[in-house]
């Protein structure tokens, strides 16, 4: 197993009087994709926006290639390079897709090698690099949303349910450009709830509930234990 690029240990998060994060111990290692999974409400935006700092810690340590992040400041996290896709999409409707593109690169100006890249993974995004944000449909909106963390390079991306309500040839898409992340050697925490994504996706797999990780091991186990997806998850991947 390669070593891990992000670990948690212990991470408690409150929201307002909520105990939402209670103990989460989890480990993304170097170079894989892991998925986070489980049911609706057992706090994995929870756990990506604890990491990304936009929700603070009360107890425990997140570590980033071994550096305590649990009191970095955001920006200074996405300096260090964590590129977060959150599941609200995060773009700026009002401003042009370049725009959007120009603000989400945060150590200097977009490197054009890059930005040509991300129109070959997603070509509408040349096709409307001068339009509003706000006009793209949806599949396209989730495109800038992902093109904006990978407008830099970045060692780890938090990815929150990139596929959720897309018609399946986008999803198709969304699949083929984090595979060519995963390529290049960036490492992803990805939250999806499409199985066939996640099977297809993932090497690694950590399920929550209740605020905690309860089961982590490798996607072809989980995969191919109907029983397991069932007491983990209620669900099973079998056939998706
Ligand atoms: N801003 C907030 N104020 C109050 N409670 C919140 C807030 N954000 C999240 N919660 C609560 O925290 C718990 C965990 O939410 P979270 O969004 O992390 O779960 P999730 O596993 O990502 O769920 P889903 O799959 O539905 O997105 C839920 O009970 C949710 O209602």
């Amino acid at each position: 197993m390669p070593e891990p690029i992000l670990s948690l240990e212990g991470v408690f998060t409150d929201i307002a009087q909520y105990h939402v994060l209670q103990g989460v111990d989890l480990t993304v290692p170097a170079g894989e994709v892991t998925m986070l999974l489980g049911r609706n409400g057992v706090g994995k935006t929870t756990t990506l926006k604890t990491v990304m700092g936009h929700w603070r810690a009360r107890e425990g340590r997140i570590l980033l290639d071994g550096t305590d992040i649990a009191r970095t400041p955001t920006p200074d996290i996405a300096r260090m390079g964590v590129g977060y896709v959150p599941e609200d999409m995060g773009i700026f409707a009002n401003l042009s897709v370049e725009e959007n593109m120009v603000l989400a690169a945060v150590t200097g100006p977009i490197d054009p090698a890059r930005r040509d890249w991300i129109f070959s993974v997603f070509p509408p995004l040349k096709t409307f690099w001068s339009s509003a944000a706000g006009n793209l449909s949806g599949g396209q909106k989730q495109m800038l949303s992902i093109a904006r963390a990978m407008i830099e390079e970045r060692r780890l991306y938090l990815i929150d349910e990139p596929t959720k309500g897309l018609a399946p040839a986008i999803i198709s898409t969304m699949a083929r450009a984090l595979r060519e992340l995963k390529a290049q050697g960036a490492s992803i925490l990805l939250v999806e709830q499409n199985f066939s994504v996640a099977k297809a996706l993932g090497d690694g797999v950590q399920v929550m509930d209740d605020g905690r990780v309860i089961w982590s091991g490798r996607m072809a186990e989980l995969a191919g234990d109907a029983a397991l997806q069932e007491r983990l998850m209620g669900l099973s991947l079998e056939g998706a």
